[in-house]
């Protein structure tokens, strides 16, 4: 564990979204799945590990029954980019046959996550199934067709960390959302930059 490392990359990073603005995010997601899930009886599906903090700060805010279960998928496995295997740690313990299930996660990145998990639940006959945000990064790099249906809060293309995210397996209770500090262009770079074109 890079104890140390994350400490410092905490206290360099740039704060993105204060704990204000995921609550006022969280309130808004509460109530689109409301208006949308409040009659069907869904079961929730957090996706663990970074899915946890999220689900667990919107669950209080939905106010109709609904069952709460997880799955385990992960790409990332502590690392700063994401490998091309989803690899499956927990399938549903709940039976997806026939439900309407919402996945709730911490972060859309490119996609492959919540991708393959949706089809490996549509695989097991839910009768539909929505994903649900915290926060969608802004970039051309999706999965072909891949949107959250319920998205909270969007993040520039920086990796970022807090309310579930990690860097390196910590920081995920940091309590707003933070981008890792880039390092300053090399002087060269810098140089070539304001190179006048020809
Ligand atoms: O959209 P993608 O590019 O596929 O990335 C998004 C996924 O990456 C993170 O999971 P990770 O594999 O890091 O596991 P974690 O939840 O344990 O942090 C995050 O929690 C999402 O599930
Ligand atoms: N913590 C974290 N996990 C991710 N998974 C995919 N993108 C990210 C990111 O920017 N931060």
């Amino acid at each position: 564990m890079a104890w140390d490392e994350a400490e410092r990359i905490l206290s360099e990073a740039d704060l993105i979204h204060d704990g204000q603005a995921v609550d006022r995010a969280l309130d808004d997601l509460a109530s689109q799945i409301t208006e949308r899930l409040e009659h069907t009886r869904p079961l929730i599906l957090g996706v663990m590990i970074g899915g946890m903090v999220p689900a667990g700060m919107l669950l209080p805010r939905l106010g109709f029954p609904l069952q709460l279960d997880y799955v385990h998928a992960t790409r990332y496995r502590g690392g700063l980019s994401g490998q091309n295997d989803l690899q499956w740690r927990a399938e549903p313990g709940t039976p997806v046959r026939d439900r309407v299930v919402l996945v709730v996660d911490d972060i859309l990145d490119e996609g492959h996550t919540l991708a393959g998990i949706v089809e490996a639940l549509q695989a097991q006959g839910a009768a539909e199934v929505l994903t649900a945000v915290l926060v969608n990064k802004l970039h051309q790099r999706k999965h072909p067709g891949l949107r959250a249906d319920f998205v909270g809060l969007e993040v520039p293309d920086r990796y970022v960390f807090g309310v579930g995210m990690d860097y390196k397996g910590l920081c995920r209770n940091a309590p707003g959302i933070f981008a890792v500090r880039e390092p300053a262009p090399a002087t060269g770079d810098r140089a070539e930059a304001k190179e006048p074109t020809q």
